[in-house]
C-alpha cells in the first residue's frame, strides 16, 4: 500500500500515474497527464523487502540492505545473531520477526540444512518475510497479479510450506497459513518482485551479478512490460538517508496523457525468441508490442541464438541480466524499415562493457529545464546527451 509522499518529488510523481484496466493486460499504469523526459513517475517504498540468500544477511544490513561496514561497527541482531544491522536506527527497525525467529531457533545452520541450495533459500526467505507482514500488507501482496505456475522441477510449494511450518513457531504464523496461501504468495513473488542488486562491479557480466535483496512494491508492481519501454526503474540502495530501498521510476522520453507507462522486465538487448520465451514462461503472456511485431518477421531470430533466460525476476524489473553478449542485431533485410528501433537502442541502452542497463534522463529542474544528462540504471554512469546522440541537438519525443 502506498504511503503518503514524503517530499515534493514523490508528491508530483504520485499525480503522474493512474491505475487503469487494460484489455488483455490486467491492470497497468497510465500517464495521468503529459510527462516530460526524465520526470519521476513513481517513487515509493517497498511493501515487502527480503534478503536474496543467507549470504546476503552476512553482507548487508538486515533492515536497510546497505553494505555492512567491514569492521565490527555492524551490530548483530540481538535476537537471532545471524543477521546484522548497520546502525542503531536499523537495529530498532528490526527485520521480519518470523525470519528472525527462524534464524534464532535454528541458527543459520538449521535454515541452511532445510534449504541447502541458494535457489531454495530465496523462496524460503520470501515466505518467512511475507508471513511476517501485518495483515493489510499481506493482503496488498495477495492483490497483485499471479505468475503462471512454475515449470516442472521448480521447488515444490508444498515442500516450501512444510519448511516454513518447521521453522516458524505456530503462534507467530498468521491466520490463514496454509499450503494454498503459501502457493499463492509464491506466485505473487515470481510475478512481481524486483531485484535490488549488489553494488555494480565494472567488467562483471550481468549474469554474474547478484541481487542483495528482492522487493515487492505496491504500484511499481502494476507496471506492465514493453520491449521498447517508455520508463525504467532505479534504486539507490547505498544512498545515505531514509528511503534508500525506495524504487524510483523515470520517464525515458516525453509521454502524452493517457499513454500506458511500461518498463522492460529484462535487459532490452534480449532477442525476440528469448524475450517471448521468458515472458510466456515467467509472466504468462505473448508480447505483441511494436518491436515484437517487427522482429517476429525476422527470419534469423530462431531459438538458436545465444540469449540467456537465466535471469532474476523484476517485475522484477528487475535486476536484468544481459541475454546476449551483443546488441540486438538486424534481421535479414537492410535498412531502417527492418530495424526501425535502432534510435531507441542508441539513445537508451548503456554501452558500458557488459552493462545493458537503460539510460534515462535525469529529472528536469524545478523550473522545467531538461537535464540533457542520462543516467544508467545498472552501472550508474552519467552521460551527456551529446555523447549519447552526437548528431542530435536537444532531445525530442521518441515515437
Ligand atoms: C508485474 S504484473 C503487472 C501488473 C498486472 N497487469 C496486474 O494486473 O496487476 C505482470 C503481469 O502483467 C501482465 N502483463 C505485463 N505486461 C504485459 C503485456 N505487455 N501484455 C500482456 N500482459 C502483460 C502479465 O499477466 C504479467 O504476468
Amino acid at each position: 500500500m502506498a504511503s503518503a509522499p514524503q517530499n515534493p518529488t514523490a508528491a508530483a510523481a504520485a499525480a503522474a500515474l493512474r491505475v487503469a484496466d487494460l484489455p488483455g493486460r490486467g491492470r497497468g499504469l497510465v500517464a495521468a497527464r503529459g510527462v516530460r523526459e526524465g520526470e519521476v513517475l513513481l517513487s515509493e517504498p517497498a511493501l515487502l523487502l527480503y534478503p536474496s540468500a543467507l549470504a546476503s544477511l552476512r553482507a548487508y544490513c538486515a533492515a536497510c540492505f546497505r553494505a555492512l561496514p567491514a569492521d565490527s561497527a555492524a551490530a548483530p541482531c540481538a535476537s537471532c545473531r545471524a543477521a546484522a544491522f548497520c546502525s542503531p536506527a536499523c537495529a530498532a527497525a528490526a527485520h521480519p520477526r518470523l525470519l528472525c525467529t527462524a534464524l534464532s531457533h535454528c541458527a543459520s545452520a538449521g535454515l541452511a540444512a532445510a534449504a541447502p541450495a541458494e535457489a531454495v533459500q530465496e523462496p524460503l526467505l520470501f515466505l518467512l518475510s511475507a508471513y511476517s507482514l501485518p495483515d493489510p500488507a499481506l493482503r496488498a501482496v495477495l492483490s497483485l497479479a499471479s505468475a503462471p505456475p512454475p515449470p516442472p522441477g521448480a521447488q515444490d510449494a508444498a515442500d516450501l510450506h512444510a519448511a516454513v511450518a518447521a521453522l516458524a513457531p505456530p503462534h507467530l504464523l498468521p491466520a490463514g497459513f496454509s499450503p494454498d496461501l503459501t502457493a499463492a504468495l509464491l506466485d505473487k513473488d515470481r510475478g512481481n518482485s524486483f531485484a535490488i542488486m549488489e553494488p555494480y562491479r565494472p567488467w562483471t557480466p550481468l549474469e554474474l551479478q547478484k541481487a542483495r535483496a528482492y522487493a515487492v512494491y505496491p504500484r511499481a508492481s502494476l507496471l506492465n512490460h514493453d520491449c521498447l519501454p517508455n520508463a525504467c526503474h532505479f534504486d539507490y540502495p547505498d544512498r545515505p538517508g531514509p528511503g534508500n530501498t525506495d524504487i524510483v521510476v523515470r520517464a525515458l522520453h516525453d509521454i502524452p496523457e493517457g499513454r500506458e507507462v511500461c518498463i522492460s522486465y529484462f535487459a532490452a538487448n534480449w532477442r525476440y525468441a528469448d524475450r517471448q520465451r521468458r515472458l510466456l514462461e515467467d509472466y504468462g503472456f505473448r508480447c505483441e508490442c511494436d518491436r515484437c511485431q517487427v522482429e517476429s518477421q525476422w527470419k534469423d531470430d530462431d531459438d538458436d541464438n545465444n540469449g540467456d533466460d537465466a535471469m532474476e525476476e523484476e517485475g522484477e524489473e528487475d535486476g536484468a541480466d544481459g541475454g546476449d553478449d551483443g546488441m540486438e542485431e538486424e534481421g535479414d533485410a537492410d535498412g531502417d524499415d527492418d530495424f526501425p528501433h535502432a534510435y531507441f537502442f542508441v539513445r537508451y541502452l548503456c554501452d558500458s562493457e557488459g552493462c545493458w542497463g537503460m539510460l534515462a534522463p535525469l529529472p528536469p529542474s524545478p523550473n522545467g529545464e531538461l537535464s540533457h544528462v542520462f543516467e544508467c540504471n545498472v552501472c550508474g554512469k552519467l552521460r551527456k546527451e551529446e555523447d549519447v546522440m552526437p548528431d542530435e541537438g536537444t532531445s525530442g519525443m521518441v515515437h
